[in-house]
């Protein structure tokens, strides 16, 4: 969307809300400044940062006189203790929201809100409004914080008590908010009765953020749950009664906080925007009304609401004599403030954005990605800097020949509607690309702007505005020419004769990393940042005339009216041009590049013959790849189109790219998402084996909520794995880490008939050399009762993460890698194949003796000792040589591998089969390339995996010089 366009949106969303356009631009003009013009930032999370900041600025501005003697009093007690409020308004948003990230990053406590943005603020800034008996002439508290967060729950029950018994809400909401906000952020001393308080909800939000981070949160129990109703009760006297009796004590206490609820819905009734906070008020008096009781279900988190509380919270007001303080408010309202005040919850949990597809790891993953992928920046939204809507670039036609091409001004406007485009004024900002840079002090200095244009058809076209007031004798040069002048003056600048630098590639690489970094958290559009050639146009004057297979091109006269000349459109990114593996090296895009494009279904012949694609997998030879060759068919662009797409075929739920531009040929082989059984293995399934033990079918929703922990628990010694969201739990990883890199003596197993020896040699048995006793993670599974989306399924649901096979520069061959950022203890993928007996597997290897060709067998071994004596159909492992998964392209390293592998049981208690998942051992970057430590002994010459001479560049490499 252009600038212009998104600041009317954004006006028109906080006109919606009660801010007029006039007192929006200038803080959106502000904020957009201070993120440097991070269009991302402002609008994400429903323009959050925007109404935060308008938020602020009108409680900056409405700083009235009757405040001022408080405001001064209490900067003069605070200052020090708050020293965010000095920081510049956008840096302080900025921090905070990347602080609410991080939160995000590990909150996974419970599932988020699902109300927008704009309602949940309304909602918390409607509740705090009502905050505002307050009276700062009394000495602030010298107490300790969390002293005085404790009682800041107590008092808050009172002000709010307070509160509603007052007329406050002739007052408008607006003007609350604002009052709240200021009051907040002077720290105002708040008397009440008995005792001051500060509120510092900024604060306390990084307080919690802090406490949160540093592991204090027990991320198993769902705390958060709880009505903070509750928690807020005096707990010893329920300590003393039965379990039986909770139940009904808290019922019993419902029913006093009935009326004060209704009164509050009255009274909120009567505000402007009181149907928001109603509706959920409503929803939270169907939770907590004695009248309408809500069974008490397994599963959710009603059940331990009582007995859950906080007991520290509970006792100190006890302590404290506070008890007889009756909090007389909606429920709603007592949470958020009690929330703010116990340090467990913050007001910024609040926040997390809904997930991808609603199911936890996805959510979290998909919360990374956005988290560390920066948003291109747009211009300032200021009048002078918009630009026009239509951008000023040439429009190529689909390469593809589409039936628009040749349509003229029509079909550009088609193209033109979908169009995002973007600037960045080159005066103000230097190209960052060494060479370019250095070369601003002549060339920049004429290129006015640069535009980048997207569209959602993967389109991405660079537009470099360039100053020719002073050059009548313009013509457009050969772009050809263009290139090579610059390499080799890029070249020579640097002193790099040898090198080769391509800016057609740096182009693309440029376009790849504006799709990868632009993509929104629709699955599939993580393909465009792979799935893209470079074409250029040879004669942007003219367009093309039908040559090259390009018809009919749309062009704009490149003559602008302000005497500059636009250099319109160089390179236009294309998706799904079927050539990204080229003989010279340079792929496709060296191809595309020397306009030798003539017959698309040419390129994709040469590409299908080079990509290999089984027919029969198992017979692979270079016959059969002949044979590939020769049945080469019209359908064959397609299919060869949507392999490098996706090389999955559609098998996962998301896209998995085959990195562009290598001559290198792929593997043969044939993509499965699921382990299959080869012949002999035995894998069974069947539900009967599933005892009681090994499913939880009374549960129901999703069990990490369940207070006590489901049978699915018990291989975990009662503890889940998974943290809700997805992410392992910190002590499990570094578990199974450890186990991995440094394994204890006593974690070694030794069989007495070791299947895998065993399976080498049929007459002699070699002594077992030891299996490594893995810890398993237990998924629910089908016949469990809760639901597909309980937080204890994570391997189960498959790839959700971002990735790429891509050509290794060190010379492992195929790699993969992220395309996104993957946080510390990520499910990434399991290692699918089929799977095979020990001594299918060594007759494999016996048959592959001496050829190229090898297998990447992973044993099954991680719980034989408890598996007794096994069949030689029982010793399993996975082989994904022919038929496998995505992790068949995963490169080994000997130390500090950014995967672990961990042993996942999911259909059957057998642990003789399992499902082995890989998880990141750190946060990952986008980009960075996946590893795991095979475990290869590489002086073990008759290991399965055939050794190789390791490349992976660890400082601990064992296998770098055999
Ligand atoms: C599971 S495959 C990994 C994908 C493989 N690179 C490919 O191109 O298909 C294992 C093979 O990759 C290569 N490989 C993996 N890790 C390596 C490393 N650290 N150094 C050198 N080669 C490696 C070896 O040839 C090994 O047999």
């Amino acid at each position: 969307m252009p600038p212009k366009r998104k600041v009317t949106v954004a006006c028109k969303a906080m006109k919606s809300i009660g801010f007029p356009e006039n007192e929006v631009k200038p803080v959106l003009n502000r904020l957009l400044e201070s993120s440097d013009y991070n269009w991302g930032y402002i609008e994400n999370d429903e323009y959050r940062a925007l109404i935060e900041a308008l938020l602020q600025k009108k409680q900056e501005q409405e700083k009235s006189v009757e405040f001022k003697k408080k405001e001064a009093c209490s900067n003069e007690k605070t200052k020090g203790s708050e020293p965010e409020d000095f920081e510049p308004i956008g840096k302080r948003l900025r921090r905070r929201h990347q602080e609410e990230r991080a939160l995000v990053a590990v909150d996974c406590s419970e599932p988020e809100d699902s109300e927008p943005l704009v309602k949940r603020l309304h909602q918390r800034h409607q509740e705090e409004g009502a905050l505002v008996a307050v009276d700062c002439s009394e000495p602030e508290d010298s107490e300790p914080l969390v002293k005085r967060l404790h009682q800041r729950h107590q008092e808050e029950g009172a002000l709010v008590a307070v509160d509603c018994s007052e007329p406050e809400d002739s007052e408008p909401l607006v003007k609350r908010l604002h009052q709240r906000h200021q009051e907040e952020r002077a720290l105002v001393p708040v008397k009440t009765s008995n005792l001051q308080l500060v509120i510092t909800p900024s604060k306390r939000g990084y307080q919690d953020i802090n406490e949160v981070s540093s592991g204090s949160q027990d991320w198993s129990e769902p705390e958060d749950s709880e009505p903070q109703l509750k928690r807020l009760r005096p707990k010893r006297a329920l300590q003393s009664r039965p379990d039986a009796e909770l139940m009904q004590i808290c019922d019993e206490e419902e029913v006093e906080e009935s009326t004060p609820l209704k009164v509050w819905i009255e009274q909120t009734k009567s505000k402007p925007v009181s149907p928001l906070q109603h509706l959920k008020n409503e929803s939270r008096k169907c939770n907590l009304s004695t009248t309408s009781p809500v069974p008490k279900a397994k599963g959710s988190s009603q059940p331990n609401l009582c007995n859950n509380s906080t007991e520290s919270d509970s006792l100190s007001f006890q302590e404290k004599g506070k008890t007889s303080v009756t909090p007389q408010v909606a429920p709603g309202e007592r949470r958020l403030t009690s929330e703010r005040g116990n340090g467990i919850r913050p007001f910024e949990k609040l926040m997390v954005e809904p997930y991808l597809d609603h199911t936890p790891v996805e959510n979290v993953l998909d919360m990374y990605q956005e988290n560390n992928f920066n948003l291109p920046r747009d211009e300032p939204p200021t009048d002078n800097h918009l630009i026009d809507e239509v951008p000023l670039a040439i429009i190529l036609p689909d390469i593809g020949g589409s039936s628009s091409c040749g349509n003229g001004s029509n079909a550009k406007a088609d193209v033109l509607e979908v169009l995002k485009s973007q600037s960045l004024d080159m005066n103000e900002k230097a190209p960052s690309v060494d060479g370019l840079s250095n070369g601003k002090s002549s060339a920049a200095k004429e290129v006015l702007q640069f535009d980048i244009t997207s569209s959602p058809k993967r389109e991405v076209k660079l537009a470099l505005i360039c100053n020719s007031s002073e050059r009548s004798n313009f013509h457009i040069p050969s772009l050809d020419a263009v290139f090579k002048v610059v390499e080799e003056n890029f070249l020579k600048l640097h002193g790099l004769t040898e090198f080769n630098f391509s800016l057609l590639e740096l182009m693309t690489e440029f376009c790849e990393r504006f799709w990868a970094m632009g993509t929104d958290s629709a699955v599939d559009e993580h393909l465009r940042s792979t799935n893209i050639l470079v074409s250029k146009i040879s004669d942007a004057q003219g367009g093309h005339d039908g040559k090259d297979g390009h018809v009919g091109n749309y062009c704009i006269p490149s003559s602008l009216s302000s005497g500059s000349v636009s250099v319109q459109n160089p390179i236009k990114v294309m998706p799904q041009i079927p050539k990204p593996i080229a003989p010279s090296g340079l792929g496709g895009l060296h191809c595309v590049a020397g306009f030798e494009i003539k017959d698309i279904e040419n390129i994709c012949g040469e590409s299908e013959r080079r990509l290999k694609l089984l027919k029969d997998p198992q017979s692979s030879n270079s016959n059969n790849r002949e044979i590939v060759q020769k049945h080469h068919t019209p359908f064959s662009v397609v299919n060869y189109c949507d392999y490098v797409d996706d090389i999955t075929r559609g098998e996962e739920k998301v896209k998995i790219p085959l990195m562009k531009g290598s001559a290198e040929d792929l593997p043969a082989f044939r993509y499965i998402s699921k382990n299959l059984v080869y012949r002999k293995g035995y894998v069974n399934f069947a539900l009967a084996r599933i005892s009681d033990e090994h499913c939880c079918s009374n549960c129901f929703g999703d069990c990490l909520s369940s207070p006590v922990p489901c049978a699915c628990a018990r291989e975990t010694k009662g503890d889940f794995a998974y943290m809700p969201g997805g992410l392992l739990k910190q002590n499990f990883l570094e578990e199974s880490i450890t186990i991995n890199r440094n394994p204890k003596k006593h974690q070694y197993f030794y069989c007495k008939n070791c299947p895998l020896e065993g399976s080498k040699n049929k007459k002699k048995s070699n002594r077992c050399k030891g299996h490594l006793l893995r810890r398993f993670i237990k998924e629910c599974w089908s016949k469990c009762g809760c639901n597909k989306s309980c937080g204890n399924r994570v391997v189960q649901r498959g790839i959700t993460a971002k990735l790429q096979v891509f050509w290794t520069p060190e010379g492992k061959g195929w790699g993969l890698r992220t395309l996104q950022d993957l946080p510390k203890a990520a499910f990434v993928c399991e290692y699918v194949g089929e799977i095979v007996t020990n001594s299918e597997l060594h007759e494999r290897n016996l048959q592959n003796c001496g050829t190229e060709k090898h297998t990447y067998p992973v044993l099954l071994d991680a719980d034989w000792v408890s598996e007794g004596v096994l069949k030689d159909e029982e010793a399993l492992c996975l082989d994904a040589t022919v038929y496998g998964n995505v992790a068949r392209f995963i490169n080994h390293r000997c130390h500090d591998a950014t995967l672990v592998e961990i042993p996942v049981e999911v259909e059957t208690p057998d642990h003789h089969y399992y499902h082995l998942a890989f998880f990141t051992t750190r946060k990952v970057d986008a980009m960075e390339e996946l590893t795991w430590d095979y475990g290869i002994d590489f002086n073990d010459c008759d290991h399965p995996v055939k050794a190789f001479q390791c490349l992976c560049g660890s400082q601990h490499c064992r296998g770098s010089n055999r």
